[in-house]
């Protein structure tokens, strides 16, 4: 199977919602914003080997690849109108692989909307490599930023923190953790919180989602917003088996709070704002405050500050 045998078969079935994608058949794609709508776009990459295990399922990475850019979108506000893929295959994908991986986008694409518009599709020599923009549309001006945030603001988060992270401790490091199979879920299946996203237009002050980690993205949330936030770590919500596993081994604290990969959204909102009805449609916890100053606090239960080695990943480049 070819570049043109995969984007034929596999690729241009997902494209058949969105006229000016041309069934893939052109150069490029024409997309007309709908009226009073604002485009907004987002691009995540992710790598055999840094973001995905090699052996992980082609469905769920595919999968993941989208997620993650559903997961930028959501944390604007946004609604998923289109995207576009540059899929660089390694040698030992063969045709059931790059199957299995449209399969995993095409399930997707079901599930969240949007629609393939276009990309690219190559080989490497190296490991996978796969790339998405995401397109979405929100009423004009709308869009919630990472900036906006008040001193006395709530700090709200999304879900639970820290599963995907335990599992990517338990595989690289051997972390004792309980529930692996529920982990596991969690760090290859994000789940976009697009709905909540979507609701938190008009009401929340500022939003980002959390890849690298909850204490690194408040921390962006805190920068822009020219503020700092103080957490406490007893009301940071964590799933049955994040709880089990902090029970076994407490230096796994660090892990939940600055291991990433938990694509849940944190967002500042006044004191008084509706958390019942945001509720409704995701749960939602308050771990904290937005004050005056820089940086992000945690405290414990007696509120003392709790010392971190490290906030969130960051990508090195280089030997350093
Ligand atoms: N290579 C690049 N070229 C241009 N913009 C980039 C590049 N890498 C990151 N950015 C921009 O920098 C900002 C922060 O990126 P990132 O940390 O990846 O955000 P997020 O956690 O929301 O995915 C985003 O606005 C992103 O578009
Ligand atoms: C095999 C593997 N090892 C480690 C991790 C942990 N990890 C890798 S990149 C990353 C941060 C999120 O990715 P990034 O490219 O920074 O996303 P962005 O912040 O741009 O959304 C994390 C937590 C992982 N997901 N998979
Ligand atoms: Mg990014
Ligand atoms: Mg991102
Ligand atoms: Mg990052």
């Amino acid at each position: 199977m070819d570049e043109f045998d995969i984007i034929a078969r596999l690729f241009a079935p997902l494209a058949q919602a969105e006229p000016g994608a041309f069934g893939l058949g052109d150069d490029a794609a024409v997309l007309t914003p709908t009226a009073g709508m604002d485009l907004v776009l987002t691009k995540d990459a992710i790598v055999e080997g840094i973001h995905f295990f090699a052996d992980d399922p082609p469905e769920a990475i595919a999968a993941k690849l989208l997620r993650v850019n559903l997961s930028d979108l959501a944390a604007k506000g946004a609604r998923p109108r289109a995207y576009m893929l540059a899929a660089a295959f390694p040698a030992q994908a063969d045709e059931a692989w790059v199957t299995r991986f449209a399969t995993g986008i095409a399930a997707d694409q079901k599930r969240f909307g949007g629609t393939l518009i276009g990309g690219d599709t190559v080989s490497t020599p190296g490991p996978g490599f796969f790339s998405l923009t995401a397109i979405g549309e929100l009423p004009t001006g709308t869009m919630i930023r990472r900036k906006g945030a008040r001193a006395g603001d709530l700090v709200c988060v999304s879900g639970t923190i820290g599963d995907a992270a335990l599992y990517v401790a338990h595989r690289l490091a051997g972390a004792a953790v309980a529930d692996v199979a529920l982990l596991e879920d969690r760090y290859r299946l994000p789940q976009p919180r697009l709905a909540l996203g979507q609701a938190l237009k008009g009401k929340a002050h500022a939003c980002c989602d959390i890849s690298d980690g909850l204490i690194a993205d408040l921390g962006h949330l805190c920068e822009q917003s020219a503020l700092g936030a103080v957490i406490e770590w007893a009301r940071v919500p964590l799933s049955a088996a994040a709880q089990a596993s902090l029970d076994a081994g407490p230096a796994l604290l660090e892990t939940i709070l600055a291991g990433g990969d938990d694509y849940e959204l944190v967002f500042a909102l006044a004191p008084d704002a509706d958390l019942a009805a945001l509720a409704a449609i995701t749960p939602v916890t308050v771990i904290g405050r937005f004050e005056a100053g820089q940086g992000v606090r945690v405290i414990d239960a007696g509120g003392h500050d709790v010392a971190l080695r490290r906030t969130g990943w960051r990508h090195g480049v280089g030997a350093s």
